[in-house]
C-alpha cells in the first residue's frame, strides 16, 4: 500500500483551498485532515491539526497567513503558503522548481515554501530565463500586462462578478493596479534580480479562470542579439526537462487566456518578428498560478513524482 502523508489545509473552503482539496482528495499518498465547519477559525483546533500534519497549506489572506505560521511548533511540519506574505522573505523558499536544479533542490528540503503569485508566475517564467541567459540586462525597462479571470480575486470578487445586479462595467475588461503598487511587484523583482519592478498592467475580465501575462521585447535593447527563431530555441532548451512548462506558437493569430484552464500547465508563446517580439505565458491562475503549483511543490517535498494528481 502507498505511504500516506497527513495534509491540513488552513482556509479549506476558500477559492484556493477548495481547489487544493479537489486535487488532494484523489492523491494516492495523501490523507487529508479536514476541520469541521464550526471550528475552522478556532485557533486551538487549527493548531492541533497543523502540528500533527506532515504538510500544511495556508490558503488565507496575508495577515491570517502570517499569524498561522506562529501556530506551528512541530519542526517537522512543512508549510506551503499560498499568500503573498512570505514570498520575498529570505528565510522562505520560493516555490518555482523549473527555474534551475538548485531551485528544485532547495524546495525538496525546505520546511517553509512560499507559493508564487499568479501574475508573478507568468512574468517570472519569461523574464527569469531572459536575464539568466544574458539576452536582457537586469536594467532592461521591463513592462508586462496580464489578463486574469475573476476567480483571481477570491470569494469576494467571484460574488461580485456573479451577482445578478452587477454593474455593466463588469462585462468589459477592467484594468487595475493603476498606482503601480500591485502586490506581486516585489516578488517579480526579487526572484528575477531585475533592477526595477516592471511597469505592470493587470486586467480582470468576465471569465472564471485562466491567465495570460505578456512581456513586450524591444530587440534593439537586447544584450545578446538573437533572432526570434534563436530565442525560441533558447527557451526550448531552458525548459526542456519541465513536465509543465512548454513553448508553442499560435497559428490562428489569437491567443486566449483560458487555453490552459483546469491544468497545471504553462505555455510560453514567443511571437512577433526579429524587430518586435512578445513573450506570453498562458496558464490557469488557479492551476500553475496557485493550487496546482502548491501540489507540485508538495510532491517535490515529499519525494513523490512531481506530476502526481496534476494534469
Ligand atoms: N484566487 C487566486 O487565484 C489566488 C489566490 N492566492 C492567495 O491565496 C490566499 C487565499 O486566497 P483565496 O482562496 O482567493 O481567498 P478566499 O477569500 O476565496 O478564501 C480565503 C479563506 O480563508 C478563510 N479565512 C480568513 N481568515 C481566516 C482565519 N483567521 N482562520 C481560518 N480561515 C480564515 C476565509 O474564511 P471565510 O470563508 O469565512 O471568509 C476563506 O474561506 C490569499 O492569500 C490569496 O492572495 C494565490 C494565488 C492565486
Ligand atoms: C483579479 C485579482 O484581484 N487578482 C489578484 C491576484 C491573485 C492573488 O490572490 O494574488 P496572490 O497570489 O498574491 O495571493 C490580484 O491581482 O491581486
Amino acid at each position: 500500500m502507498a505511504m500516506k502523508y497527513k495534509v491540513y489545509i488552513d482556509g479549506q473552503v476558500g477559492t484556493t483551498g477548495l481547489q487544493l482539496r479537489q486535487r488532494l482528495e484523489h492523491h494516492p499518498n495523501i490523507e487529508l485532515m479536514l476541520i469541521s465547519e464550526e471550528l475552522r477559525k478556532d485557533e486551538a483546533e487549527r493548531k492541533r491539526l497543523m502540528n500533527s500534519a506532515d504538510v500544511v497549506f495556508l490558503c488565507l489572506p496575508d495577515e491570517a497567513a502570517k499569524e498561522a505560521v506562529f501556530l506551528v511548533e512541530n519542526p517537522n511540519v512543512c508549510i506551503i503558503d499560498a499568500s503573498t506574505a512570505h514570498r520575498t522573505n529570505p528565510l522562505w523558499t520560493y516555490g518555482f522548481p523549473e527555474l534551475s536544479p538548485a531551485h528544485r533542490q532547495e524546495i525538496a528540503k525546505a520546511k517553509r515554501i512560499a507559493n508564487p503569485g499568479c501574475h508573478a508566475t507568468g512574468f517570472i517564467a519569461a523574464a527569469y530565463p531572459l536575464v539568466k541567459l544574458g539576452i536582457l540586462s537586469p536594467d532592461y525597462p521591463f513592462s508586462a500586462h496580464s489578463i486574469t479571470g475573476y476567480s483571481g480575486g477570491g470569494k469576494g470578487m467571484i460574488q461580485e462578478y456573479e451577482a445578478s445586479d452587477r454593474p455593466d462595467a463588469f462585462e468589459s475588461p477592467r484594468q487595475y493596479g493603476l498606482n503601480q503598487t500591485h502586490k506581486h511587484l516585489p516578488e517579480m523583482q526579487y526572484v528575477t534580480g531585475i533592477s526595477a519592478p516592471p511597469v505592470f498592467t493587470p486586467i480582470v475580465c468576465d471569465f472564471y479562470r485562466g491567465m495570460e501575462t505578456c512581456i513586450p521585447l524591444h530587440t534593439d535593447l537586447f544584450l545578446k542579439k538573437v533572432t526570434k527563431a534563436e530565442l525560441i530555441a533558447y527557451f526550448q532548451d531552458f525548459y526542456k526537462d519541465s513536465n509543465f512548462i512548454k513553448i508553442a506558437h499560435e497559428e490562428s493569430g489569437f491567443l486566449a487566456s483560458n487555453l490552459l484552464a483546469d491544468s497545471n500547465g504553462l505555455t510560453l508563446y514567443i511571437e512577433g518578428n526579429d524587430q518586435r517580439m512578445t513573450i506570453t505565458s498562458v496558464f490557469d491562475n488557479l492551476g500553475k498560478g496557485a493550487s496546482g503549483a502548491a501540489v507540485q511543490n508538495m510532491n517535490i517535498v515529499l519525494g513523490l513524482d512531481e506530476t502526481e494528481s496534476l494534469i
